[in-house]
């Protein structure tokens, strides 16, 4: 690292207002890396002929092996515009929907963001997904319309059709923006008349046009500004025409609004794209030197003759050194952002209200430090991520230094108020309120491949903290006031559905490979680590990629020993089919009977439920304190919803419904007829001595006072055996899903014995209700339900014959099949069962050569139609099939799957040896 950019680095830091913090945001394969390789090269940090094929922030050997990035990594560029420098401190996301946690780790420490697309593929399920991830975020954004060189080197558009094309490319994501925009949902917009600059105009100068392979890039202003001194007009108003329907008369000299035809070319066509298509022509499709020429010199650039001498044979060097000077992508991407992305300064005093709502009320003196970045005040700093140091990293230290680097994890930060200084105290405020106190031993300036230890780090700027390791979990505040309410958490979309179980090669390393699973839990924020009740090691995560990165992560950087990784452990739920019919289970004591019977929840209630999860957590969780706002209005959407749920469920629910489940907010119900629906009351009811004693005329009862050894809540026993039920159902121990248990009767019968060589009467009925739970579900034809991904992907017509056969196989259904305007490209969307989708994407690249790049992401639960437990009964199938079981029958070898993995029993013939039990029979 050059210490002279260095020590402007460092300068810079101190001056907010010449900052800003960007993060480019895409798609994955929409060319981001290629992007920041071009952009770094204009520091010196990598040669600009290396652009583009070093990837220089893809610093893992398995980002390098794999082509795609699997980490945010952040790197500061100085950038000299008009006599002053801007420090740029810019982070490459990853755009795999397996790391979107990271890209919203990297949107919290930044003030703006570049969303690029690439134009042939056009707006994807990813770019929705950055672009609502950086709204929420309060995070402005500029447009890169990337890989324009596609259109005229593959799709051989003409400028005309091109502009079309990209026109219709900002419509759609303007589409988008209004939206957002319309809901404000995550953003206070407080000045109306600011509305403008949320969308992407090119005329604006915050939409950019470029190839970062072949290292161009531009925006209307510096058309305008080129062309203005030719035609004699001013450039601002010059770029207000470049984009629209606007026509040059070259007689008048006058610019006119018209509507588009074959004879009135828009200024756009004529001036940018007409003088664009023309070098790439010379150059790449007809070979013409002389004319190429001739245009350099029209244009003014002077290409070496080196270079000049590559048009034959490797034509885009040609190019790219045509291309490179006549508009480098460096000067234009860095002068957008400079221009149209806001400082520390500004970003801060909008972004506040979203990402630290609760400062306002509880420490106004922080809240005004933070909204005007001042460097002087108290210090506030959020952690948004703990970054392993893998062994590609390179720590410079200063000469003479002798402070032991060995960090295994740093926290990558915003300082958002104060300076940041070394050996200072400092308050870790944890999600959940605690404080603890600490000593900030180190900071580095993070410059991709390499940490800079520094003194300091003022507000305003990203740096990363060493010795958090064991003090952050995942995320945090640091603060000077111990009591500064937290920052809001981080947003998580992804959620981990692919589960492994892990353990070391060698036994002894099991301490190792546990510690090296708790740093791997700090270190990423979408992963789940726990142990599973038999013992196993369990990792979560969001799909194949971010597993592979996982295990690598631990067996390199935490844990530092081999482990072996089971199949992944998908996860299944259990439901029924049919409705009111009642299993009947008594105690081991004799003493209680319960009857309970099952019903199928509708659909449509069941998503409500699935969609107020969080919701129902704070209204019904066991230590929830709900406001009756809150409370009124979930009652009142579900009694809506309940309006079309079938007789008698729905009579059941809104008279008696006793309790959500698992723990009180999932989506089972438990009916208990001798109580009133949990719907009625907003405010929970204090039981009245005369309820609490009425019993029926039988002598038996369902008050537990009557009963002589029942000194327990009856009721709160009922509902703990629901739970059992409801995490384990009776099928293969998976959760249920949609069952609604009804408690039709209960008996208890008195007994003067004080003894009960069964155990406490408690654990006898919570065990009981959970076994009488699992045979209702037995007896209403059970059926096994699978997650599904959804998968978008773009191909060829050349290919998509072949990919939809795999999709076949893998049990997929293809929904929607849309050929791209203009192209022969087909965006396609499949669901595809979870427990199907293992290989699938590296299935599909090596079918395509890596043409396609299928994003998964979870979209739903289905039900398996058929019966596990069909066998033929009729006599026509008796007579067709005979008495064999079915042999493919899919739920059926999913539950053995399972029971098998769980250690439960399976009712499969297990035959070992056949050949030689066969010879012991004969020889008999
Ligand atoms: N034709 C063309 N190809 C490009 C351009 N920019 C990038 N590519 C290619 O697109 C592929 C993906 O580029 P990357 O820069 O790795 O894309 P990315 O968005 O960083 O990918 P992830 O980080 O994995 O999401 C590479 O093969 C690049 O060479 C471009 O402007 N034109």
């Amino acid at each position: 690292m050059n210490w002279k950019k260095q020590s402007e680095i460092l300068e810079l830091r101190s001056h907010p207002e010449l900052i800003r913090n960007i993060s480019i945001l895409a798609h994955v394969d929409h060319g981001k890396t290629s992007l920041s390789d071009s952009l770094i090269s204009s520091n010196q940090i990598i040669s600009p002929k290396l652009a583009g094929k070093l990837r220089y922030l893809d610093s893992r050997p398995d980002e390098q092996a794999r082509c795609i990035t699997m980490k945010s990594s952040s790197i500061s560029l100085i950038y000299p515009m008009q006599e002053t420098s801007y420090l740029i401190n810019l982070i490459d996301s990853p755009g795999h929907v397996d790391f979107s946690s990271e890209v919203a780790a990297a949107l919290r420490v930044c003030d703006g963001g570049l969303l690029l697309i690439d134009v042939v593929e056009g707006f994807c399920a990813q770019t929705y997904t950055v672009l609502k991830q950086s709204w929420d975020e309060g995070i402005r954004v500029c447009l890169v319309l990337n890989k324009i060189d596609r259109l005229i080197n593959e799709l051989r558009m003409t400028p005309e059709d091109a502009y079309k094309h990209l026109n219709s490319i900002v419509e759609k994501v303007n589409a988008v923006v209004s939206g957002f925009y319309y809901e404000k949902r995550g953003r206070v917009v407080d000045d109306e008349s600011d509305e403008e600059s949320f969308f992407f105009k090119p005329e604006l100068g915050n939409v950019a046009f470029s190839s970062a392979l072949d290292r161009w890039a531009f925006t209307l202003r510096e058309f305008a500004d080129i062309y203005a001194k030719k035609m004699g007009f001013n450039p601002k108003a010059l770029c207000s025409c470049f984009w629209g329907e606007f026509y040059y008369n070259p007689k008048s000299k006058k610019v006119v609004k018209k509507k588009f035809s074959e004879k009135c070319q828009p200024m756009f066509v004529q001036f940018v794209l007409e003088p664009l298509w023309r070098i790439y022509d010379c150059i790449m499709i007809n070979k013409n030197p002389e004319k190429l020429t001739s245009m350099l010199e029209k244009i003014d650039i002077a290409v070496s003759q080196r270079d000049m001498s590559y048009l034959n044979n490797e034509p885009r060097t040609t190019l790219q050194a045509v291309m490179s000077s006549w508009m480098p992508i460096d000067k234009s991407i860095l002068s957008m952002i400079v221009r149209n992305l806001p400082s520390p300064i500004k970003a801060q005093g909008e972004r506040i209200k979203v990402i630290a709502p609760a400062l306002e009320e509880k420490c106004p003196e922080l809240f005004t430090s933070v909204s005007a970045c001042d460097q002087a005040g108290p210090i506030s700093v959020f952690v948004s991520k703990m970054v392993s140091i893998d062994p590609s990293i390179h720590i410079n230290r200063k000469p003479g230094e002798e402070i032991d680097y060995n960090e295994t994890l740093i926290a990558f930060s915003r300082v958002f108020s104060g300076t940041l200084t070394r050996n200072t105290p400092i308050y870790v405020i944890e999600n959940k309120g605690d404080v603890i106190e600490c000593l900030i031993e180190k900071l580095y300036l993070l410059m991709g491949q390499y940490l800079i230890p520094v003194d300091s780090a003022p507000a305003g700027t990203i740096v990363g903290i060493g010795s958090l390791e064991h003090v952050v979990f995942k995320t945090g505040t640091l603060s000077s006031i111990p009591d500064c309410p937290t920052f809001t958490p981080i947003p998580h979309k992804a959620s981990p559905i692919v589960k492994v179980s892990v353990q070391p090669v060698n036994l002894y390393d099991m301490n190792s490979m546990v510690q090296g699973l708790q740093m791997l839990d700090r270190s990423d924020n979408s992963i789940e680590v726990y142990v599973q009740d038999n013992g196993e090691h369990i990792i979560a995560v969001c799909g194949e990629v971010h597993l592979q990165r996982c295990i690598k992560d631990l067996e390199e950087n935490f844990a530092k020993v081999p482990v072996t990784v089971s199949e992944p452990l998908v996860s299944f739920k259990e439901t029924i089919v049919l409705e009111g019919k009642q299993f009947t289970d008594i105690t081991p004591n004799k003493l209680c009977s319960m009857t309970v019977s099952a019903y199928p929840i509708p659909e449509h209630i069941l998503n409500f439920l699935d969609e107020k999860q969080e919701v129902m957590k704070q209204i019904f969780g066991v230590f929830a304190k709900p406001s009756t706002e809150l409370k009124s209005a979930f009652i009142e959407e579900f009694k809506n919803l309940l309006t079309t749920c079938p007789q008698p469920l729905k009579t059941l629910i809104e008279e008696h419904l006793f309790s959500f489940g698992p723990r009180r907010a999932g989506n089972n119900m438990l009916i208990y007829k001798e109580k009133k629906s949990i719907l009625e009351s907003s405010e929970p009811k204090e039981e009245t001595k005369e309820e609490s004693e009425s019993g029926d005329e039988n002598g038996s009862s369902t008050n537990a006072s009557k009963f002589s050894g029942c000194d327990f809540d009856l009721p709160n026993a009922f509902i703990a055996g629901f739970d059992l039920a409801n995490n384990s159902g009776p099928l293969c121990g998976e959760p249920l899903r949609g069952v609604c248990f009804v408690i039709e009767e209960v008996k208890i019968s008195n007994s003067e014995e004080t003894k009960d060589p069964y155990g406490p009467f408690q654990g006898q009925v919570i065990c009981t209700m959970r076994d009488a739970c699992r045979g209702a579900v037995l007896a209403n034809s059970p059926r096994i339900v699978e997650g599904m991904y959804e998968c978008t992907f773009q191909t060829t017509q050349e290919h998509i014959g072949r990919l939809y056969a795999v999709i076949n196989r893998k049990r997929g259904k293809i929904v929607q099949e849309i050929l791209t305007e203009g192209t022969d490209m087909y965006v396609c969307k499949t669901f595809l069962p979870v427990v199907e989708s293992f290989g699938f994407s590296d299935e599909l690249r090596i079918m395509t050569s890596g043409a396609v790049m299928p994003q998964l992401t979870f979209s739903h639960w289905q039900m398996i139609v058929e019966d596990p437990f069909y066998t033929h009964k009729t006599q026509e199938q008796l007579e067709e099939f005979g008495e064999q079981p079915i042999l493919e029958n899919l739920p059926k070898s999913i539950i053995n799957k399972v029971r098998r993995r769980k250690g439960l029993a399976t009712d499969e013939k297990l035959v070992i040896h056949a050949d030689k039990q066969r010879t012991l029979t004969k020889m008999r």
